[in-house]
């Protein structure tokens, strides 16, 4: 299914076994976000400078775009370690005590999908972060008591792909915001080329710059297609060329683009049943049945960055674009709203 292409289970442990080997360790051999990797070299330099944890950072962006790589390397730049959870795993302020009161010294810890933490949880984290410690709650009613412990200096490190629901005063905590952006197909192209040396797959050069124009601006969806094209050239034996990425893309539903099928159910659904918008996100999201939030977060900002989707007060709204690659002609009053 073309979903399992693009979108695999991140908890498959195939994928994550996949995804671990290609991971870059260092800033330098990061690939692209140029402008975030001289931030961000800057601020572990002036910690490390001053032999002290970095400031805390939040990382924004879709998903796959070198999140949880880049708290891997901000740990490992620093030789420290590092505690990776999440958002969905912290639903009581009780479990975000027990991660924090284990941390070492100068640890790192990672919190994917900061924005799914429990509110009361969240709270508790604002003063673990100004102050390192947090207070704990004893007992119930009146007879409560808030027993304050010390924690161990720590550097937190945020992902979200919704910076927009953080509470300000948690976003305010955090020294360093990076909004992590699409990459181009250059820096897709370098992405997979080194992954193709580090899997051995001899592949040609039209082979790698095609799967990078169809990659989403997603490194993550990059090293899928490559990996795809790899099981494509292996079962039907021929060179791993252009022909053998356009019929291996073509099998999972990948168009020229790199559309998937969802992001064509959802253009295709604001053109055909709503006569290309506007529409609001939950119908949309019905009509295609899935998740606001997966639209929202996942498929949106790489339509509305091809120039395919806008988004108005009134609702989404296909471009004259989406028309165009969807092989329909406008109507007047679609182009109106625009
Ligand atoms: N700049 C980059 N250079 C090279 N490879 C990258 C880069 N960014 C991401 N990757 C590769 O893409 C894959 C996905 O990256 P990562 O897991 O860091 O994304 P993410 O933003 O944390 O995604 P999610 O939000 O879904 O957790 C990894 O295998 C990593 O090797």
């Amino acid at each position: 299914m073309s979903d399992a292409v693009v979108r695999p289970d991140p908890e498959s442990e195939a994928e994550l076994a996949f995804e671990g080997a290609l991971r870059p360790s260092s800033l330098e051999e990061f690939v692209g976000q140029q402008k975030v990797r001289r931030q961000l070299q800057l601020l572990l330099e002036a910690a490390s400078l001053q032999n002290r944890s970095p400031d805390h950072i939040l990382l924004a962006g879709p998903p796959g775009l070198g999140k949880t790589t880049l708290a891997m390397i901000v740990a490992h730049e620093g030789a420290r370690p590092l505690r990776m959870t999440s958002g969905p795993a912290i639903q009581h302020a009780g479990d975000l005590a027990a991660v924090l009161s284990s941390l070492v010294p100068g640890e790192v810890l990672f919190v994917d999908e900061i924005h799914r933490m429990a509110r009361s949880a969240e709270e508790m984290l604002y003063l673990a972060m100004e102050d390192f410690r947090v207070d704990i709650m004893v007992g119930k009613g009146a007879g409560a008591t808030s027993i304050p412990l010390e924690l161990a200096p720590f550097t937190l490190v945020g992902a979200t792909t919704r910076s927009g629901l953080l509470p300000n005063p948690l976003r305010d905590r955090f020294g360093f915001t990076a909004h992590l952006e699409f990459y181009e197909p250059e820096e897709l192209l370098r992405v997979i080329t080194r992954a193709a040396a580090l899997l051995r797959f001899e592949i040609g050069q039209d082979a790698l710059t095609e799967i990078s124009g169809r990659s989403r601006g997603t490194p993550r969806i990059a090293n899928r297609l490559l990996r795809r094209v790899r099981d494509f050239a292996l079962v039907n034996g021929g060179p791993a060329d252009r022909d053998a990425v356009q019929a291996a893309l073509e099998l999972y539903d990948v168009d020229d683009w790199g559309l998937d099928r969802l992001d064509r159910a959802v253009l295709t659904a604001i053109v055909d049943r709503f006569a290309g918008g506007p529409v609001g996100l939950s119908t949309l999201a019905v009509s295609v049945g899935e998740e606001a939030e997966t639209i929202e977060a996942v498929v949106e900002p790489f339509l509305v960055r091809t120039g395919l989707l806008s988004r108005t007060p009134r609702g989404r709204v296909a471009t004259p674009r989406a028309w165009q690659h969807l092989g329909r002609r406008p109507e007047p009053t679609a182009l109106d709203d625009l």
